[in-house]
């Protein structure tokens, strides 16, 4: 979102200026970081094979939950990694190296939850599909 004052250190006067900055960090975060574009692309996925099998409300929840904190969790990675790099001005450092990975562990953590909700829902749907 284009902003009037790119180089704004000040802090925002009104929401629309707070939501405008919190906007070009999503976009910043989607066009960076690789893995954003499929956690989002396994989303619509996920969405389209829900709709299509009509799957509960509380099944509708976890999965929500469940992408959210993928997505979430992928928006704080990358911010640490951003922080990581201004820090050390992208030269090796072991400490940056265990924050980075530790960091990365953390969505590695919510995709394995989102994968088990996923196997959950969608695995008896796909038996009652061929078996019955
Ligand atoms: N400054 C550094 N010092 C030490 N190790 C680093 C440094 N920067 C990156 N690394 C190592 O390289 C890995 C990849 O770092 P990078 O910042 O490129 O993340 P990425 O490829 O975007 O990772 P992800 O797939 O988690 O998004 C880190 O997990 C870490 O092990």
């Amino acid at each position: 979102m284009a902003l009037n004052d790119k180089r704004q250190i000040k802090k925002n006067r009104t929401f629309l200026s707070s939501l405008g900055h919190s906007l070009d960090g999503l976009v910043t975060v989607f066009k960076e970081e690789r893995n954003m574009k499929k956690h989002v692309a396994m989303m619509v996925f996920v969405s389209i094979c829900a709709a299509i099998f009509q799957i509960s409300e509380t099944e509708w929840l976890w999965l929500a939950l469940s992408i959210s904190m993928v997505i979430i969790n992928e928006v704080w990675n990358t911010v640490i990694e951003n922080l990581v790099d201004l820090t050390t001005g992208n030269k090796y450092n072991e400490i940056a190296k265990k924050v980075k990975d530790m960091s990365a562990a953390a969505v590695l953590l919510s995709a394995l939850f989102a994968m088990i909700v996923g196997c959950l829902i969608f695995i008896p749907q796909l038996l009652e599909l061929f078996f019955e």
